[in-house]
C-alpha cells in the first residue's frame, strides 16, 4: 500500500517517525507523504525522520497555546485546529493523491492535540478527498489518571466515527514496570511502527515478477472496510544461516513447501494471534482478518499459509481471512502480521470508558463543590453589606 501519514501532536509525531526509521531499515516504501502537526514547538524539532518542511505547528498565535501545547484541553486543541484550518490545508496542497492508496492519521488520545486537533484534521482529510482515511491511536494507560481517560473516551468517538477503520494501541497492554515512561514510550513506538509498517507496506511492490500468492493492497483495505476499531499481531522468526543457505539451492519460491516449513509457518501466525496485540481483544469478536506473511520469498510454504488461514477462520470466527505474501528478499526473519479487523470484545476500551465516566462525575461534584463556594461567598458579602445599605 501507498499512504499519506499524518502524526498530530506529540505521539501521533513520535509514532509517525519511529515509522518512517523502520521503513528505512527496512528497505520498504510505505509513506509517500510525512507530515507533522502539532501546538507544540520544541516537540516539533525533535523527529529525525520527518523534514523539516513537513512539520506544521499550529496555534502559535491562539491565546492559550502560543506554541507551548495546549495542556491536555481538548477542546483547546480542536480550536487551535479549526482556526488554523487554512494552514492545515496549505500542507496537504503538495499531497500528490494519485500517489496514495490511503491516508493515515496517528495521535495520542490521552493529550489535547491528538484528542482534539485529531478529528479536525480527519474531517478535512475526508471532505478533501475520496480515499479511505485511518486513525492509527494510543489509548493511554490507567496509570495516567481520569483526565487522559476522559480525553480518550471522548475523542475515541470522535475517531472512530470519522475514519474508515481505527487501529488502536493499549498504552497499558505494552507498560513494562521496569523503565521509565519515555523509554517504554520508545520501545512501545518500535513495536508499534514494526507492526504497522509490516502491515500496510505490504503489497506496495508492483512488480509483475513478483509471487503469485503476494497480498494485494486492496486485500488490505476490503479488510479495514469493516469500520469500527482494529488490533494486531505480530511474531517473527529469525532465519539462521543454515537455513538461508540451503534455501539458496531451491531457487525462487517454495511453491508446495515442505512439511516443516508449513508447521513453522502455522506455528509463527498462532503466536502472532495469541501474543500481545495492540489492543487486547477477543479473537472471535473480529469481523474480518488478514495475514501477511513477510520474509525471502523462499521460506514461504503454500500448504502452511493456508493452514494457518483455515486455523484463524475457526479461531476469529468467520469466513472473511484472507491471507497472502509480502516477498523481502534481503529479510533477516520471517514475520507473520495479522489484522484483525472491527474487533468489540476489548476490555481496556470499555475501562476508559468506566474511567471516563468517574472523572466526569469527579470534575462535576467539584463543580457543584465551587459552585455552593461561591454562593455562599456572595450571601456574605451580602450579609456584610446590609448595614451599609
Ligand atoms: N505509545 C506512546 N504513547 C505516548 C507517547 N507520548 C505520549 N503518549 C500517550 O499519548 C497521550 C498524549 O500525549 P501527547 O501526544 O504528548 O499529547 P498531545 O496530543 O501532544 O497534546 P498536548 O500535550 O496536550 O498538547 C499521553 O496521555 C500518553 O497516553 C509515546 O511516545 N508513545
Amino acid at each position: 500500500m501507498k499512504l499519506a501519514t499524518i502524526g498530530v501532536g506529540n505521539a501521533g509525531t513520535k509514532i509517525l517517525d519511529r515509522m518512517l526509521e523502520f521503513e528505512e531499515e527496512t528497505g520498504r516504501n510505505l509513506c509517500r507523504h510525512a507530515l507533522a502537526i502539532n501546538t507544540a514547538r520544541t516537540d516539533l524539532a525533535k523527529p529525525d525522520y520527518i523534514p523539516e518542511n513537513r512539520r506544521v505547528l499550529i496555534g502559535d498565535t491562539h491565546q492559550e497555546s502560543k506554541g507551548h501545547g495546549v495542556g491536555g484541553d481538548v477542546d483547546v486543541g480542536a480550536d487551535v485546529a479549526q482556526t488554523d484550518i487554512e494552514e492545515i490545508r496549505r500542507a496537504f496542497d503538495d499531497v500528490e493523491i494519485h500517489d496514495v492508496d490511503a491516508l493515515l492519521v496517528s495521535a495520542g488520545l490521552g493529550g489535547g492535540t491528538g484528542s482534539g486537533a485529531g478529528p479536525v484534521v480527519i474531517d478535512e482529510l475526508q471532505k478533501m478527498y475520496d480515499e479511505p482515511v485511518y486513525g492509527l491511536g494510543v489509548l493511554p494507560g490507567e496509570y495516567e489518571g481520569g483526565r487522559p481517560a476522559l480525553n480518550a473516551a471522548r475523542s475515541l468517538q470522535s475517531f472512530v466515527t470519522k475514519v474508515d477503520n481505527f487501529i488502536a494501541f493499549d498504552n497499558d497492554a505494552w507498560r513494562a514496570r521496569d523503565q521509565t515512561i519515555e523509554e517504554g514510550y520508545d520501545e512501545m513506538n518500535q513495536e508499534l511502527a514494526t507492526r504497522i509498517v509490516t502491515l500496510l507496506a505490504a503489497g506496495e511492490q508492483d512488480e509483475t515478477d513478483i509471487a503469485e500468492n503476494a497480498m494485494d493492497s486492496s486485500d488490505i483495505m476490503r479488510t479495514l472496510d469493516t469500520g469500527g476499531v482494529s488490533s494486531i499481531g505480530y511474531a517473527a522468526s529469525a532465519l539462521d544461516g543454515q537455513e538461508g543457505l540451503l534455501n539458496k539451492f531451491r531457487n525462487g519460491e517454495n511453491v508446495e513447501g515442505d512439511a516443516s516449513d508449513a508447521a513453522k509457518i502455522k506455528g509463527l501466525v498462532r503466536r502472532a494471534v495469541n501474543s500481545r496485540l495492540t489492543l487486547p481483544c477477543e479473537v472471535s469478536s473480529a469481523d474480518r482478518a488478514l495475514i501477511v506473511l513477510s520474509g525471502p520469498p523462499e521460506h514461504f510454504a503454500r500448504k502452511g499459509v493456508e493452514s494457518a488461514r483455515q486455523w484463524l477462520e475457526q479461531e476469529a470466527d468467520t469466513v472473511e481471512v484472507l491471507a497472502g505474501d509480502d516477498p523481502r528478499q534481503n529479510a533477516t526473519q520471517l514475520a507473520a502480521v495479522v489484522l484483525l479487523s472491527n474487533v468489540t470484545d476489548t476490555p481496556r476500551i470499555d475501562e476508559i470508558q468506566d474511567q471516563a465516566v468517574d472523572a466526569q462525575n469527579k470534575i462535576q461534584a467539584q463543580e457543584e463543590v465551587r459552585d455552593e463556594e461561591i454562593a455562599e461567598l456572595i450571601t456574605d458579602d451580602d450579609d456584610e453589606l446590609d448595614p451599609v445599605v
